[in-house]
């Protein structure tokens, strides 16, 4: 842990990181026991140190913006408490939280775009009211994204640009989608996430680029690659983007989606590899914890593994996989098209040593979830918020049945007899990309034996392994919190499931005291 610095700021009595908000810091916090406050009664002065952190926010729009929550203790979000205790009730005592950098973590930010042309504001909407609140100071947000909008700020004034206007309907410009790559092998690594650069989307209020106000979008794309792109003297924004909405819907971005100016690819390295992300397709707000994260997933996975990785986005998690674990076979499936082109631009950039069959498939996991699952060792899901659509719990909680009946009927019956019985075989699909030869030692009668949930949802999180260790299908074997919302109480997961029950469990009837051993 850094060491802590008392805060001057009264009346009560706070301990505020040593790293100030623009150093970004990345600390690494292994939680066993809450951290003691200091006595109310301690005398101390300016620059004491403290064995506890209390990292605050110190942000100006605090209260007025949705964005954050929580002030203070930003390394520890409350929640870590319940989590830590959560875990230790299911049979897992060394749960670990990685705080991750603390500042101007946000490198995707969605913001919208009321008020007026000569006094636009530019942000999230307030606590339960469709107000945007201004926030050109925040300081979730990569500091490019703080410059990129002061700079649409400038244009929206300088151009005369319309807010979108809710109630009317009218208006140029809805939302703005910000991202930041911090992907410049050209600089040292130390440099590269300081200066990274912005892709900017301009969520317009039209139909399409032929549309009556089509210059303005085209003014103002030029305004901002005049003052920011890669001619001019400042250099930060990576590229402009426009997407066409018109519906009257709180969805934020229409189908139509046009590259304006600037590198048309975007590409991010993590988990070990590059990958693409175009501005349609999902992608982690906080870049760099998803990279812890996934260094620490790759351990979980074995060399040689298959692995299907459900929820998939872009497959991210999958290729790095794919990569860094040398799988035998890895497929993605993701309901959303638009990710596809991503997912095959990252391949396309894999190391050359990466021989696995690669496939993605557009699908909705909620329909035959077990027939993605056939065949695989490995299964990692990363679903939404909401957390596992209910039809894959279903088939999570009975895998093992149906993998015993699969394995008798297969013994007892001829190959017809028993692809007719089994509704889970893989089935050929629409939409699908395969990358390398198909594995032909597919074993279409065994399914993942480990699990490895990934979850932004801490609610959902908790059902959801509820469900699947009632089933006594699978027992809990780590888990890991990551700060990937710092200001907040959400906090990403990864929990690691193994297939049937602990030994110790299994023996519980055998005596106390065996089982009390066992279970340390
Ligand atoms: C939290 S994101 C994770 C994406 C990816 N794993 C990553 O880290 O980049 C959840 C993804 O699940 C997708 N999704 C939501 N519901 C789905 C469903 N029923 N079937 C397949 N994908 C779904 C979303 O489109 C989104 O890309």
């Amino acid at each position: 842990m850094p060491p802590c610095l008392v805060s001057t700021r009264p009346p009560s009595l706070l301990v505020s990181c040593s790293a100030s908000p623009g150093a970004a810091v990345g600390v690494a916090v292994t939680v066993r026991s809450p951290p003691q406050l200091p006595s109310p009664s301690l005398s101390l002065d300016s620059t004491t140190t403290l064995p506890s952190l209390s990292c605050s926010l110190q942000c100006s729009h605090f209260q007025s913006c949705s964005g954050c929550t929580h002030e203070f203790n930003l390394h520890r979000p409350v929640i870590v408490d319940e989590a830590t205790d959560f875990f230790k009730n299911h049979g897992v005592s060394d749960f670990t939280f990685d705080t991750c950098r603390l500042y101007g973590w946000r490198c995707r930010a969605k913001l919208a775009v009321r008020g007026m042309s000569m006094s636009p504001l530019i942000g999230l909407y307030q606590e339960g009211t469709h107000n945007v609140a201004d926030i050109p100071d925040c300081k979730a947000h990569h500091p490019g994204i703080n410059a990129a909008v002061e700079l649409l700020r400038r244009g929206i004034k300088e151009l005369n640009i319309e807010p979108y206007d809710e109630d009317q309907g009218t208006g140029d410009l809805r939302y703005v989608q910000m991202a930041v790559t911090t992907h410049n092998t050209s600089l040292r690594a130390a440099e590269r996430y300081r200066n990274g650069k912005v892709q900017i989307t301009l969520v317009w209020n039209s139909r399409n680029e032929k549309s009556s106000n089509s210059d303005k979008l085209d003014a103002l794309a030029k305004f901002l690659w005049r003052n920011g792109g890669s001619w001019s003297k400042n250099h930060h924004i990576h590229s402009v983007w426009a997407n066409f909405q018109t519906s009257t819907t709180n969805v934020i971005f229409g189908n139509r989606w046009r590259h304006l100016l600037g590198e048309s690819d975007f590409w991010e390295h993590v988990g070990g590899i590059d990958i693409s992300l175009t501005p349609s397709s999902f992608g982690q707000a906080n870049t760099r914890a998803f990279d812890v994260l996934l260094r620490k997933l790759q351990k979980y996975v074995p060399h040689g593994a298959s692995v299907t990785d459900l929820y998939a986005g872009a497959g991210v998690i999958g290729l790095s996989l794919a990569a860094s674990r040398n799988c035998r076979s890895v497929k993605c499936i993701e309901i959303n098209k638009e990710s596809k082109l991503s997912f095959e631009k990252t391949v396309s950039r894999l190391p050359k040593s990466v021989v696995s069959s690669i496939s993605w498939h557009n699908a909705d996991t909620s329909i035959e979830p077990l027939s993605w699952l056939v065949g695989s060792d490995v299964l990692v899901v990363d679903p939404p918020r909401k957390g596992l659509d209910k039809s894959l719990v279903d088939a999570l909680q009975t895998i093992s049945s149906v993998e015993r009946k699969a394995k008798f009927s297969s013994e007892s019956s001829s190959v017809k007899e028993k692809e007719e019985k089994r509704p889970w075989i893989l089935r050929a699909r629409d939409a699908s990309v395969q990358i390398g030869s198909k594995t032909d030692s597919e074993d279409s009668r065994s399914f993942p034996r480990t699990l490895i949930y990934i979850s932004c949802g801490w609610e959902s999180f908790k059902e959801d392994c509820k469900s699947l260790l009632s089933s006594k299908a699978w027992r809990l074997e780590k888990a890991h919190g990551f700060n990937f919302f710092p200001g907040t109480q959400s906090i990403e997961v990864l929990a690691v499931f193994k297939r049937g029950q602990a030994v110790g469990l299994k023996k519980k009837k055998s005596g106390k005291k065996k089982k009390k051993k066992s279970l340390l």
